[in-house]
Order: structure tokens, then C-alpha cells, then sequence
């Protein structure tokens, strides 16, 4: 039997007059990387923000696990499996690798007052950072200032502090985005493998790159003005001009293979 772990019901959300997102449904079960696409504007960010529980939707709810994620706010929400990482990274440049992963699992965990001494951890859980390292490839950056980090590592150092809570869940904005064409693979599946290695069960990630899609997820799910247009794995997607048309304005080449 398929395992849902995730359930978007009919989410309306608005800013004021203007609904972003309007009536949007699915589930996300077990084993899915679910790409989600469309154009500027169509209202990605706000879904991923919803999904987090940190939107509370106008209309409609979700679900994580079968509980409602809403009002539990990110720290809680990430202790019961569903974790998010930002488009942009919060990296602290003065901070070295190993710190910053400490932190980021403390300010997940609502321990913020370990942030001021994020280097004064006990042993275990400086273990689960070396080992959340190692999954990332990252066992031999520990000691190293994030400022000198690439900014796929960078980007790669905010997802692993998120990995510190073993969620089974991770929704990612923009994984990719500010990361050179020859780095977006090795990024993609660096963090699918720590993924995998860490116990996350399924992703979902906004994303903008169709190779990228077409390589690694399970299946797309399009939004246009708030609107859901499509959901179907990526070979139904990639051989429907007219959703491609919709949602991304032309056929990329490279992504048909
Ligand atoms: N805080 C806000 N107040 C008012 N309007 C907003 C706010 N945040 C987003 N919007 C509007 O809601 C719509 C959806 O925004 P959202 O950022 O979710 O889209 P997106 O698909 O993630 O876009 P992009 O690909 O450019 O990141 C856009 O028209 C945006 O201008």
C-alpha cells in the first residue's frame, strides 16, 4: 500500500485582494520527488510556505501525517518529519561547516540559545553533524569557514542543517537556483543520495531547471495564477506541448532525451 505523508486540500491563499494560490489539491506519498513548476508569479513559494505551515492558508488545510501543519511553526513541524529549506540560504560566513549545521538544527529544534555557543555541542550531536556531513560529502569540510564554500556547497550546508532533524519530508525552494549549469547535477544528486542515506522518504522541490526535472523527479506538479494545471510524472509532462506551453513556454530540447 502506497504511504501518504502529505495531504494540500483545497488551499486557498491570499495577499490581500489577490488570491496566489486558489483551490489547490494533492497528496504526497512515500518514495515521490515531486517537482514543482511554473511560471513567475504562479504562486510556488507561497505553496511551499503553506505546505510548511508557515502560511496559514484563507481556505482549505494540510495535512502532514494525517495532523494539520498549521500554527505549529517550523522548529515543531520539523520534529515531526517535515523539514524546508529557503531559495535564498541563511549561511553565517564567519561560521565554519560544522557549525553551521549544529545551528541549523538547533534554531530548527527551538533551541536558539545553543546558538550562541553552536561550537559547545555534546558528543552526540556532534556526531549526527559528522554524519550528516559525511552523507553531503562534507566530512572534510567541518573546520572549514562557510564563506569559502562554493555556493552550491553553501546551499548544500543549509539543506544538510535542515537533514539534522531527520525529517521524512524535506520541501526545497530553489535547490538549484545560483548554481552554475555544471554544478546543478553534481548538487542534485549529491542531495538525493544524503536524502536517501538520511532517511527522507519523499522531497518535493520548487524547480526551475527541465533537465534537471526530467533526470531526477518522480513527478511534476504545475501551478499557473494560484492554479494547479498539472500533475503527472515527468514523461506525460515532457510529451504534452500544451502543458509545457502553459507552464514553461517551450519544449526544452535536452529534457526529451
Ligand atoms: N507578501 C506578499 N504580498 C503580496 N503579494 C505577494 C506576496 N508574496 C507573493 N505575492 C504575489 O503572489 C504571487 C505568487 O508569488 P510566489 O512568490 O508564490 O510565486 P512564485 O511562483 O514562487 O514566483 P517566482 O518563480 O518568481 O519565485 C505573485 O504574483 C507575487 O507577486
Amino acid at each position: 500500500m502506497i504511504e501518504m505523508l502529505l495531504r494540500a486540500l483545497n488551499i486557498t491563499k491570499r495577499y490581500g485582494a489577490f488570491t496566489a494560490l486558489a483551490g489547490v489539491s494533492f497528496d504526497i506519498s512515500k518514495g515521490e520527488v515531486v517537482a514543482v513548476v511554473g511560471p513567475n508569479g504562479a504562486g510556488k513559494t507561497t505553496l511551499v510556505n503553506t505546505l510548511s505551515g508557515l502560511f496559514m492558508p484563507d481556505e482549505g488545510g494540510v495535512m502532514f501525517e494525517g495532523r494539520p501543519v498549521a500554527g505549529l511553526g517550523a522548529s515543531a513541524l520539523a520534529l515531526r518529519g517535515l523539514a524546508r529549506s529557503f531559495q535564498l540560504v541563511t549561511i553565517y560566513p564567519s561560521f565554519t561547516v560544522a557549525e553551521m549545521i549544529s545551528v541549523g538544527a538547533f534554531a530548527r529544534a527551538g533551541q536558539t540559545f545553543r546558538l550562541l555557543r553552536p561550537s559547545a555541542t555534546c558528543r552526540r550531536e556532534q556526531a549526527q553533524v559528522r554524519e550528516v556531513a559525511a552523507a553531503f560529502g562534507l566530512e572534510h569540510r567541518l573546520e572549514t569557514t562557510c564563506s569559502a564554500l562554493s555556493q552550491g556547497e553553501k546551499k548544500l550546508v543549509d539543506i544538510a542543517s535542515a537533514l539534522t532533524l531527520r525529517p521524512r519530508l524535506m520541501l526545497l525552494d530553489e535547490p538549484t537556483s545560483g548554481i552554475s549549469s555544471a554544478d546543478k547535477d553534481r548538487i542534485m544528486e549529491t542531495l538525493l543520495a544524503a536524502a536517501q542515506r538520511l532517511g527522507v522518504e519523499s522531497l518535493v522541490l520548487v524547480e526551475h531547471d527541465m533537465e534537471l526535472i526530467a533526470r531526477y523527479a518522480t513527478r511534476v506538479i504545475g501551478l499557473k495564477a494560484g492554479s494547479l494545471v498539472a500533475d503527472m510524472p515527468p514523461d506525460a509532462f515532457f510529451r504534452d506541448p500544451a502543458v509545457i506551453e502553459t507552464l514553461v513556454g517551450k519544449v526544452p530540447h535536452n529534457a526529451l532525451g
